[in-house]
C-alpha cells in the first residue's frame, strides 16, 4: 500500500476559529470539510508544500516560520494509507478566498462536529479543542 504525504493547517484567525474548506464536487470524498491543504510533490517539504497551496488555493501569503508543527493523521483508506503532519497558523498576508470554487468557512473547534469531515480528520479535531 502506497504512503501519501500530504501537508494540511489549521488557519486561526484572533477568535479561534479554523478555517475549514469543502471538497468540490468530482473529487474524492466531495463535499467533506477539509484542512488547507494537499500533496507534498516530489523533492518538496510540507511546509514549502503548504506556502504554495495556500497561495494557489486561497490566495494568502505565508511564512514556513509561521507554521508550526501540531499534529499528524495517520489514516488507511482503501486505496492509499495517508500521512498528514497537520500545521497550526495564526499569521498570513491577505484574506483567504475561494479560488478553486470550494466553500470557506470559520469554524470553532466545538462546532465542528457539524461539518463532516474524512475520517483521518477526525483524531486532529479534538486535539484542535484542547489547544484552543
Ligand atoms: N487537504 C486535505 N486533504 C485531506 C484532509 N483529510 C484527508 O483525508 N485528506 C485527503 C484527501 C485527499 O485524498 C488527499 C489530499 O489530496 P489533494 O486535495 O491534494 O488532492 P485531490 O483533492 O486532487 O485528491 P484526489 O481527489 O486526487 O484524492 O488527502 C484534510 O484535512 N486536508
Amino acid at each position: 500500500m502506497k504512503t501519501l504525504l500530504v501537508a494540511a493547517v489549521a488557519l486561526v484567525d484572533a477568535d479561534g476559529r479554523v478555517l475549514l474548506a469543502q471538497r468540490p464536487p468530482g473529487k474524492s470524498m466531495a463535499g467533506l470539510w477539509e484542512f488547507p491543504g494537499g500533496k507534498v510533490h516530489e523533492g518538496e517539504t510540507p511546509e514549502a508544500a503548504l506556502v504554495r497551496e495556500l497561495k494557489e488555493e486561497l490566495g494568502i501569503d505565508t511564512a514556513e516560520s509561521c507554521l508550526a508543527p501540531f499534529a499528524f493523521a495517520s489514516h488507511g483508506y482503501e486505496a492509499f494509507h495517508l500521512l498528514m503532519p497537520l500545521f497550526v497558523c495564526r499569521v498570513w498576508k491577505g484574506t483567504p478566498q475561494p479560488l478553486e470554487g470550494q466553500q470557506l468557512a470559520w469554524v470553532r473547534p466545538n462546532r465542528m462536529g457539524d461539518y463532516p469531515m474524512p475520517p483521518a480528520d477526525i483524531p486532529l479535531v479534538a486535539l484542535l479543542r484542547d489547544l484552543l
